[in-house]
């Protein structure tokens, strides 16, 4: 018999639109953020043990806390709470979603985790009383759980499903050290100065290029209100969106609150073509080509 475990592959986000409304009194900004899955992956595997323990190896995994901290951590911990029963688990966190990336890495590994200790534990928690979870831990959680692509309201946390026709092809360059994400909505506010700023939407013309599928119409749709204050804070990210440009992308954005940059091609030939070109180009640590959107959070293997 194997050791009971449960393993649960997460895919990252990019954000084809993120409109950002002003300072709420809570910190938080009001958001119309557009989510979308794509096919790269972190995965959580959690097995029974005499306290909460993680692990995590990959990419940046020495940059990635293994204390209460851990958001994977704390998602078992307030499941377990939910529960009236002790985190007894130890989680191990596969990285390959860029740490601090604006790719909702940690967010991918608490919405994982949640799934992770409900089947191993059997505690069978509602779907619905999954997501609220999955808000407490996170703004982006809920979206990690459910994948595809979604319309965030609120702090991004009140998801609508999005329909999507076929899939878009992306690459993805990676950057050296991340970038933080409440330092990036701090800049954001400071560069908008006393500008009035609009109540976030979600652009009519952005929605319909998702459902029909449309590459070209998408490219000139997506936006990120928080780019500039990515820019700001890391000016040669510049350089890469400049590098993909010229490569030939359909469009190029900061990730979120960056610092990775996602560029939109036309398939996987021309994915291949500018991540190869954005390599040789130095503007970035590595580029990876993939697709989007992908399901959420997925059991892969239990032996529990
Ligand atoms: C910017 C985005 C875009 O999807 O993602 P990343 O680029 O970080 O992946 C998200 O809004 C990040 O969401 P998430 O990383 O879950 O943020 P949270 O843990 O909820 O909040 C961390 C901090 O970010 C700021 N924050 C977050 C969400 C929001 N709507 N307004 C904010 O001002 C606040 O300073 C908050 O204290
Ligand atoms: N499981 C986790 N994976 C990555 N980072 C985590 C995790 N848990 C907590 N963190 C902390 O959260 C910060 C933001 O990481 P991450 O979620 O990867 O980036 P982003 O918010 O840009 O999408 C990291 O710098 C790290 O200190």
């Amino acid at each position: 018999m194997p050791a009971p475990s449960v393993t649960v592959r997460v895919p990252a986000k990019v954000n084809v639109q993120l409109a950002v409304g002003g300072p709420r009194p809570d910190g938080f900004h009001d958001l119309a953020n557009v989510f979308l899955a794509v096919g790269m992956y972190d995965h959580v595997t959690a097995t029974p043990a005499d306290a909460l323990t993680i692990s995590c190896a990959g990419p940046g995994a020495e940059d990635v806390p293994l204390d209460a901290g851990n958001l994977a951590a704390r998602a078992a911990a307030l499941l377990a709470a939910r529960h009236g029963r002790r985190p007894d688990v130890h989680l191990h966190i596969d990285k390959d979603i860029p740490v601090a990336g604006g790719m909702a890495g940690g967010s991918a590994d608490a919405a994982a985790a949640l799934l992770a200790c409900d089947t191993l534990w059997g505690t069978a928690t509602p779907r619905d009383e999954l997501l609220a979870l999955c808000a407490e831990l996170g703004s982006d959680v809920p979206f990690s759980m459910v994948g595809g692509a979604a319309l965030g309201r609120g702090r991004g946390e009140r998801l609508t499903p999005l329909p999507v026709s076929g899939t878009f092809h992306w690459v993805f360059a990676l950057a050296d050290g991340g970038l933080s994400t409440p330092a990036v909505y701090r800049e954001c506010d400071r560069l908008r100065g006393d500008r009035p700023v609009p109540e976030p939407e979600a652009a009519p013309a952005l929605l319909a290029a998702l459902r029909d599928g449309d590459a070209a119409r998408l490219a000139t749709a997506v936006a990120n209100d928080l780019q500039p204050a990515a820019l700001s804070l890391r000016p040669a990210l510049a350089d890469t969106l400049a590098a993909g440009a010229l490569a030939g992308a359909l469009a190029g954005l900061v990730s979120g609150s960056g610092p990775t940059c996602a560029f939109l091609t036309d398939g996987a030939e021309s994915a291949a073509a500018l991540a190869a070109a954005l390599v040789a180009g130095g503007t970035c640590r590595a580029a990876r080509a993939t697709t989007g959107p992908v399901p959420g959070a997925t059991t892969l293997e239990s032996h529990a």
